[in-house]
């Protein structure tokens, strides 16, 4: 039996988590003989509705689950983490942009960040789901000094799935006949989901849907898909949320099957200014991301590219004085 992995779960009782932890300890994330420790945050008013899901996840009797804690301190649950899911945090209602969470969940993130720091285990693992995810990570990364920024993410993969399969419903075609999927990148309405270097069975995406499909309806959806999920459900999304940050993490540790996109520490690829947290198109292997260099960027593509990276610079000026 391999020795169990550590993760460390924040907003343990929220909605998006309902859905993560029972999925782990079921072993979707890390894989099917790999056992898991679960150290769940909450904030105190919270600890009651926290312990039932604690309640529920011990009658579940997972086989793969050797422990699991719950806390309303950072320090104790991060303890030795090995894995960081940092998801704890107030959502948007109707009508609002992500980045008007700023205000909200930026000071959870320079906490966090110290907390990990401090107790996490050196080679953390952590992405940030709470939004606007991309801006806490670099909050989270800069309030801790002694990893690696490249041990902080955030999360795109809700965005790349999202472009996937609207892409295989218009082309007819399944998920897995897509390739080279990319989402540039905010994790907001200014992100650019680019199927110009996509292929679908081998055949270039572009060839195979009109350039106004494109431009104006693929892109705005995919841009604006959580809203749109909040519009018809009344809360966000969720259980597609928990998912993605399964896949997320799930590649960055096994490896990923081709190009994945993760909101990752710019380090100037593709001319984007160095240290954002800007979603590229990555492989994964042997528990690292690496950037796919050199692919051609169009002149359509640039622009887009440069909309969502000025957002994110402004993002960083706004919470100059957490990093
Ligand atoms: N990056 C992405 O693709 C997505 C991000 N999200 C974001 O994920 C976050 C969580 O969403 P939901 O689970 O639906 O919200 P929720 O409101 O259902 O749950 C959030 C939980 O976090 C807890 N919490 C708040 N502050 C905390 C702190 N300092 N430490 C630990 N826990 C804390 C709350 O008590 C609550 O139980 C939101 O910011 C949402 O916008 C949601 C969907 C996709
Ligand atoms: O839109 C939201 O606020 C929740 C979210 O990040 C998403 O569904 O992509």
């Amino acid at each position: 039996m391999k020795e169990p992995v550590r993760v460390a779960i924040t907003g343990g009782a929220g909605n998006i988590s309902y859905s993560l932890i029972f999925r782990i300890a079921a072993g979707d994330m890390l894989g099917p003989d790999q056992p898991v420790i679960l150290q769940l945050l909450e904030i105190p008013p919270a600890m009651d509705a926290l312990k039932g899901v604690i309640m529920e996840i011990n009658d579940c009797a997972f086989p793969l689950v050797h422990g699991i804690s719950g806390s309303d301190k950072p320090e104790e649950a991060f303890k030795d983490a090995d894995i960081a899911l940092l998801v704890g945090s107030k959502p948007r209602g109707k009508g609002m942009e992500r980045s008007d969470l700023l205000k909200a969940n930026g000071d959870i993130f320079s906490v966090q960040g110290k907390a990990l720091n401090d107790n996490a285990s050196k080679d953390v693992k952590v992405l940030v789901v709470g939004n606007p995810a991309n801006t806490n990570a670099l909050i989270a990364a800069a309030n801790a000094p002694d990893l690696d920024n490249k041990q902080f993410t955030a999360m795109m993969r809700l965005d790349h799935n999202r472009a996937l399969s609207q892409l295989a419903q218009k082309t007819d075609s399944q998920v897995t006949d897509i390739d080279k999927m990319i989402v540039w990148g905010n994790h907001s309405a200014t992100q650019y989901p680019d199927i110009s270097q996509a292929t679908v069975n081998g055949k270039p995406a572009l060839d195979l849907v009109d350039r106004d499909w494109y431009e104006n309806d693929f892109i705005p959806t995919v841009q604006k898909r959580g809203a749109a999920i909040i519009e018809a459900r009344g809360a966000s999304s969720a259980a597609s949320a928990a998912s993605a940050a399964i896949d997320h993490v799930r590649d960055w540790v096994k490896g990923s099957d081709g190009i994945v996109s993760m909101g990752i520490p710019s380090d100037g690829s593709y001319g984007v200014e160095e240290g954002i947290m800007f979603s590229y198109p990555v492989i994964c292997k042997n528990g690292q991301y690496e950037i796919v260099q050199d692919l051609e960027i169009d002149e359509f593509s640039r622009g887009r590219m440069k909309t969502t990276e000025e957002e994110l610079r402004s993002e960083r000026e706004a919470v100059a004085a957490l990093l």
